[in-house]
């Protein structure tokens, strides 16, 4: 699909903006998952509405969960799920667009039903790396067809139940594929021991947020020895709970301060929180942003200059990070990110690729990316059908004039909004300046 070229508000005035930020992804689908395997009905609260989660709700669907939409008190209608009992018939196709959460959470889930399940994407979905849910799923004895080369299309044949026990897998490539067995392996006969073979995880903490999610209903998870996690078999308790804002989301508009020198506030940031966008309180003051937490508000204020950074494991995170990098006076090295290759994009490819043809000197390491300060002008900036590098070249374009996004909707994948979130954020200041 061709896509008209966005042109990034540029503001060479410090903004001085308040913004609220959608619910977070990963929880929504959490959420979603276990509330199609909960021994009840249950209600997402000011869910997010989004690409990623209609997948899953369009997945759940498929295999038999029954969603409906009720109005609630956030801006997209509350989500109220009955569950789906294992051994369900089911025959069903889904579609996991381009969301890593529905191509490695469902299929666990699909397994648990009787009947096969074909799981397939967006063409860039088809390259992403599936292997080490097939091969876990196996290992439990679960029939998978179609899956030799690693990737979808790929079927799963549930037997009305899986039984559990342990399991050895590389989660080396992402921590999704232990997150998606944990989800669902309270329903498992024996429960399950998840073992982790190869070096270190990426994004561990998406994995501390599915424990804390499945502790808070009721399972029973050991996760004390380290590469090892054991789930005791048992319900799943039903909930009725209310989303957190979006953390990793947050991050565009915690950049921007910086990237004009000015101040964004965020209300109702949660004084704790398993989001990995809980770790902005750290990485932003190490640009030179004062960030201070008040009444439940982050404010996040731009210092005079934007230093550069040297940190490991930014996850999702990587991409708005990178941009501020690309700003920065002084070189940053970010570390501990090779798994983003296997993102929604080849992310380390693609940052380098789109901060240089803007005139940056951006590097990539074996793990990582070395970006030296440059002084960068307008130009496309490509977004590989990938929400964070669209939100990435908005950040740059805040401070460089005539940068161009090739394709800003992408951004739906997980804010629809952005691009009017975005330009009400600017315009908030022209109104205040
Ligand atoms: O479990 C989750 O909700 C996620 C885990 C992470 O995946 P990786 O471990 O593949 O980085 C993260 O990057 C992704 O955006 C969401
Ligand atoms: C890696 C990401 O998404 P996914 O859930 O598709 O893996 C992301 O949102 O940065």
């Amino acid at each position: 699909m061709t896509h008209a070229p966005w042109p990034a508000p540029y503001s060479p005035q410090p903004l001085d903006a308040t913004v609220t930020i959608p619910a977070s992804k990963s929880l929504t689908n959490r959420y979603l998952v276990l509330a199609a395997l909960a021994d009840g009905e249950c209600r997402l609260r000011a869910p997010l509405q989004s690409r990623d989660s209609e997948l899953m709700v369009g997945a759940l669907r498929a295999l038999g969960a029954v969603i409906r939409e009720v109005p609630g008190s956030g801006s997209a209608p509350d989500l109220v799920v009955t569950p789906v009992p294992a051994g369900t018939p089911v025959d069903a196709v889904v579609d996991c667009g381009l969301a890593g959460t529905v191509m490695r959470f469902v299929p666990p889930l699909a397994a648990l039903l009787r009947g096969p399940v074909t799981f397939d994407g967006d063409t860039a979905a088809r390259v992403r790396p599936m292997a080490p849910i097939v091969a876990a799923l196996q290992g439990l004895g679960v029939r998978v067809a179609g899956a030799e080369d690693g990737f979808m299309p790929f079927t799963v044949h549930g037997t009305g139940s899986v039984e559990g026990g342990h399991v050895a897998i590389d989660a080396g490539a992402s921590s999704q594929f232990v997150s998606a067995m944990l989800l669902v392996a309270a329903r498992f006969g024996q429960g399950l021991h998840l073992e982790h073979t190869g070096e270190s995880v990426p994004s561990v903490d998406h994995i501390s947020m599915t424990v804390e999610v499945l502790r808070s209903l009721g399972v029973e998870v050991d996760d004390s020895t380290p590469r090892h996690w054991i789930v005791q078999p048992g319900p799943i308790a039903a909930f009725d709970v209310e989303l957190e804002q979006d953390l990793s989301n947050a991050g565009p508009f915690l950049a921007a301060a910086l990237a004009t020198r000015g101040t964004v506030r965020i209300p109702n940031w949660p004084a704790e929180t398993t989001q990995v966008g809980a770790k902005w309180r750290e990485i932003l003051p190490q640009f030179g942003a004062t960030v201070t937490l008040a009444d439940g508000v982050l404010t996040v204020t731009g210092g005079p200059d934007i230093l550069g950074v040297d940190i490991a494991d930014t996850s999702e995170l990587a991409p708005s990070t990178a941009a501020l990098c690309a700003l920065a006076s002084t070189p940053s090295r970010l570390r501990g990110i090779a798994h983003l290759r296997g993102h929604e994009t080849d992310r380390l490819a693609a940052l380098v690729a789109e901060i240089n043809a803007l005139g940056g000197n951006a590097v990539e390491t074996e793990d990582g990316l070395i970006i030296n300060p440059a002084p960068l002008h307008g130009g496309l900036f490509r977004s590989y059908e990938d929400h964070r590098m669209a939100t990435a070249g908005a950040i740059i374009g805040l401070a460089v004039p005539g940068v161009e996004v090739d394709d800003i909707a992408t951004t739906s994948k997980t804010m629809p909004a952005f691009p009017r979130m975005w330009a009400s954020m600017v315009a908030q200041t022209a109104a205040a300046g």
